[in-house]
C-alpha cells in the first residue's frame, strides 16, 4: 500500500471507524483462546457492575424513606434495608478485588500471547523482508503498541457494557421524575464526540509518523548502553554526541506529548464546564421539586444521584465508543504486521510429515549456479550478473575477489535467504526453487562473516549447529577439536558449561578468533553434506587457520565445500576458484590455471605474495647488517 493510501485508511472517518471493526471477531477469537474461563468470569462479573448502582440506589432510597415509617413501626423496620445495603456494597466490594486480580492474570497472559504471535510472525519472514525498512516500522508498531491494544478493547467493551446497562437501569428512575430531562442528560456528552475524535485520530498519526524515530532511539540507547559498540563511544568520545541525538528525539516525542495532552485538556474542561452547569440546573429542578413537596426526601437523594450517574455514565459511554475507535486504530497495526505476507522460501515444503521430507531428500552430490543474477530489493545495480560454475561432491570451491565484488551474495542465495534471482541454482540437477528449503537447509553447515557471538553457554554455541545433539558431548568436543579449540574449552572454568560473553554473570569473554572458532566449530558440529564458509578464517592466527583448513579440507573429502577467503595461502589449495568482479565470475579453474591466465587472480595472488616476500627479503638484509 503506497504511504498515502495507508494514511488515508488511518483516518478515523465513518467509513474506517466501521470497517475497522471487522478485526473484532480475530480480538475475540484472541482473548477466548487465551484463556476461557477467566474470560468468561471477567464478563460475567461486568454485567453484574453495570447492575450494581441502580440496586445500590433502590436500596439507598427505600433505606431512607424507611426512616419515616420507623417513626411509628418501630427501629427494625430501618435494621433491614440498612444490613441489605451494606450487604450489597460488601458483595460488591469482594467481586471486584476478585474481579481486578482475574483481570490482572488475564492482561499478562494476553500481552504474553500477543508477544509470541509478533515474535513468531518476525521468524518467518524472509531476509528482504527483514531488511525491509518499512517491514520493521510495522514491526516496531506493532510491538509499541497494538500489544495491549485487544486487552484495552476488552475493558472497553466491558466499560461500554456496564455504562449501558447502568444509563438504562438509571434512566428508569428518572423517567419516572421527567422524561424530557432523561432524555438531555443521555445525549448532552454526545455533543463532545467530534472533537475527541479528531484529538484521537492525531494523537494516532503522532504515534504512527513515530515508529521510524522510535526504532532510531532504540538503536541510540542499544549503541550507548551495549558493551560491542562501547570501546569506540569511549576513544571516539561519542557519547555526548549520540547522548544528545537521543535526547533530542526524546524531546521531540515529549513537545509532541505535551501538546496533545494541553488540547485534552483543554476540549475536556470547556465540555466539563457545560457538563456540570446541565448537572447544577437538574439538582435545581430536583430541589425546587422537593420545596413544593412533589417529591419526598429519599426520591431527592434517589434523582440527585441518578442525574450524575446518567451523565457519568452517558460521559463513559461516550468516551469509551472515542477509545474503541482509537483502538481499533492501533489494533489494525498488529494484525497489518500478523498479516504480512512472508516471502520466506522456508514456508516451501515438499511432502507429507517432517519424516518423509527428510528421508526423500537425496544426498548432495552436484550445486550448479546457471547463469544466475540478482538484484537486492531496492538497489539500481546488480550484485550478481550471469554467474555459472559448477561443483561435485567431493571437491572444494573457493570465491575470491575485491571487496563488494558479490562473493557473500553468492552464499546467500545457495542458503535461500533470497529467492528473487534470475537464472537458476540447481542442487543434483534439481532447482533449488523446488526443493524443500527446511530439509535442503538442514543439510549445510555454515558460517557467515557477521557470523553471532551468542551470549550463552559453549555448549549452546557449538551445539546450535545440530540441535538435536546439543546435549551430546562427545558430538561438541568432536567439532570443537575440528575448529581447534577444545584445548581452549578444556581450559576454561566450567568446560563445555562455561558462560561465554560479558553480558551475564561469570561470562567468559573470548578473543575475536576465538570466537570465530567457536563459530567454525558449530557449522562443524552438523554433519553436512555441504559447508559454506564466508571469511572462516579473517580472525585466526596462521597456525589456527592453518589447521582449521585442514580438518575443513578433511571434513568435505566425501562431501562439497564452499568458502570464501581474502587469504591467497589457503586459497589456492581448493579443487576450484572463482574470480570475482563486480557480481561476475571473471576467471575460474584450479590454481595453477589461474597463474597461468596471469590476469586479475594472479595479479592479486603475487601482490599478497610479494608483500611476504618483501617483508622475508627485509627481515633477511635485517639479519645481515
Ligand atoms: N543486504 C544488502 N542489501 C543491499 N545491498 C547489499 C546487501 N548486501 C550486500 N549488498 C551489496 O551487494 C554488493 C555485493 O556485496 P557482497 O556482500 O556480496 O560482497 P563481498 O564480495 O562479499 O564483499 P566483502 O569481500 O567485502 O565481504 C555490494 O555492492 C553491496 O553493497
Amino acid at each position: 500500500m503506497s504511504s498515502a493510501a495507508e494514511e488515508a485508511s488511518l483516518t478515523m472517518n465513518l467509513t474506517n471507524i466501521v470497517q475497522s471493526f471487522r478485526y473484532w471477531p480475530r480480538v475475540f477469537r484472541l482473548l477466548w483462546q487465551t484463556h476461557k474461563p477467566y474470560f468468561l468470569f471477567i464478563l460475567f462479573f461486568n454485567i453484574l457492575r453495570g447492575v450494581s448502582p441502580v440496586i445500590s440506589l433502590l436500596l439507598l432510597t427505600t433505606l431512607i424513606d424507611s426512616i419515616g415509617a420507623s417513626w411509628d413501626t418501630g427501629f427494625q423496620t430501618v435494621l433491614w434495608p440498612f444490613i441489605w445495603l451494606f450487604a450489597f456494597t460488601a458483595l460488591n466490594e469482594a467481586l471486584s478485588l476478585i474481579q481486578s486480580y482475574v483481570s490482572k492474570i488475564f492482561e499478562t497472559l494476553l500481552s504474553n500471547r500477543i508477544t509470541i504471535l509478533i515474535v513468531e510472525k518476525s521468524i518467518s519472514l524472509s531476509l528482504s523482508d527483514f531488511e525491509n525498512s518499512q517491514v520493521q516500522d510495522a514491526l516496531k508498531r506493532a510491538q509499541n503498541e497494538a500489544g495491549h491494544r485487544p486487552y484495552q478493547i476488552l475493558q472497553q467493551i466491558l466499560s461500554i457494557m456496564s455504562a449501558t446497562i447502568t444509563l438504562f437501569s438509571i434512566t428508569a428512575v428518572l423517567i419516572s421524575w421527567k422524561w424530557w430531562a432523561a432524555f438531555l442528560l443521555i445525549f448532552f456528552p454526545l455533543t463532545s464526540f467530534y472533537s475527541f475524535l479528531r484529538i484521537g485520530q492525531q494523537e494516532f498519526m503522532i504515534q504512527w509518523n513515530r515508529a521510524p524515530k522510535m526504532r532510531t532511539t532504540w538503536y541510540l540507547s542499544v549503541l550507548l548502553t551495549r558493551d560491542i559498540s562501547f570501546k569506540e563511544i569511549k576513544v571516539f568520545q561519542l557519547g555526548r554526541y549520540l547522548l544528545g541525538k537521543y535526547n533530542e528525539l526524546l524531546l521531540q516525542f515529549f513537545a509532541e506529548d505535551k501538546r496533545m495532552i494541553k488540547k485534552r485538556l483543554g476540549a475536556g474542561a470547556i465540555f466539563q464546564a457545560a457538563q456540570e452547569g446541565v448537572n447544577a440546573s437538574m439538582f435545581l429542578m430536583v430541589l425546587w421539586s422537593a420545596f413544593k413537596r412533589e417529591i419526598s426526601i429519599g426520591q431527592v437523594v434517589s434523582y440527585t444521584q441518578a442525574i450524575t450517574l446518567t451523565l457519568v455514565s452517558s460521559q463513559n459511554l461516550t468516551q469509551g465508543i472515542l477509545s474503541l475507535c482509537q483502538h481499533n486504530l492501533f489494533l489494525q497495526q498488529l494484525f497489518a504486521f500478523l498479516d504480512l505476507q512472508s516471502s520466506d522460501p522456508s514456508a516451501r515444503k515438499i511432502g507429507a510429515s517432517e519424516a518423509s521430507r527428510a528421508a526423500n531428500a537425496p544426498v548432495i552430490q552436484s550445486v550448479e549456479f546457471r547463469n544466475v543474477s540478482f538484484r537486492y530489493p531496492g538497489n539500481s545495480h546488480p550484485a550478481l550478473r550471469n554467474v555459472s560454475f559448477t561443483l561435485q561432491r567431493g571437491e572444494t570451491l573457493a570465491i575470491v575477489g575485491r571487496n563488494g565484488s558479490g562473493k557473500s551474495t553468492l552464499m546467500k542465495l545457495l542458503t535461500q535467504l533470497y529467492d528473487s534471482f534470475e537464472g537458476d541454482i540447481l542442487i543434483n540437477g534439481v532447482s533449488i526453487r523446488d526443493m524443500d528449503c527446511e530439509v535442503f537447509r538442514r543439510k549445510v553447515g555454515v558460517v557467515f562473516q557477521d557470523f553471532v557471538q551468542y551470549e550463552m553457554q559453549v555448549k549452546q554455541n557449538i551445539g546450535f549447529g545440530n540441535v538435536a545433539k546439543m546435549e551430546e558431548d562427545a558430538e561438541l568436543w568432536k567439532a570443537a577439536d575440528r575448529a581447534g579449540i577444545a584445548g581452549l574449552v578444556q581450559s576454561m572454568p566450567a568446560g563445555l558449561a562455561t558462560q561465554l560473553g560479558r553480558l551475564f554473570d561469570e561470562g567468559q569473554q573470548l578473543s575475536g578468533g576465538q570466537w570465530q572458532r567457536i563459530a567454525i566449530a558449530r557449522a562443524f558440529m552438523r554433519e553436512a553434506e555441504l559447508y559454506v564458509l564466508d571469511e572462516p578464517s579473517s580472525m585466526l592466527d596462521p597456525e589456527t587457520e592453518l589447521q582449521v583448513f585442514q580438518a575443513f579440507r578433511e571434513l568435505v573429502r566425501d562431501r562439497l565445500g564452499i568458502f570464501i577467503s581474502h587469504r591467497y595461502s589457503a586459497i589456492r589449495y581448493a579443487d576450484h576458484i572463482l574470480m570475482m568482479d563486480q557480481g561476475s565470475v571473471v576467471e575460474q579453474g584450479n590454481h595453477q590455471q589461474l597463474m597461468q591466465q596471469n590476469g586479475m587472480y594472479a595479479e592479486l595472488y603475487m601482490m599478497q605474495a610479494n608483500a611476504y616476500l618483501d617483508a622475508d627479503q627485509e627481515r633477511k638484509a635485517r639479519s645481515a647488517v
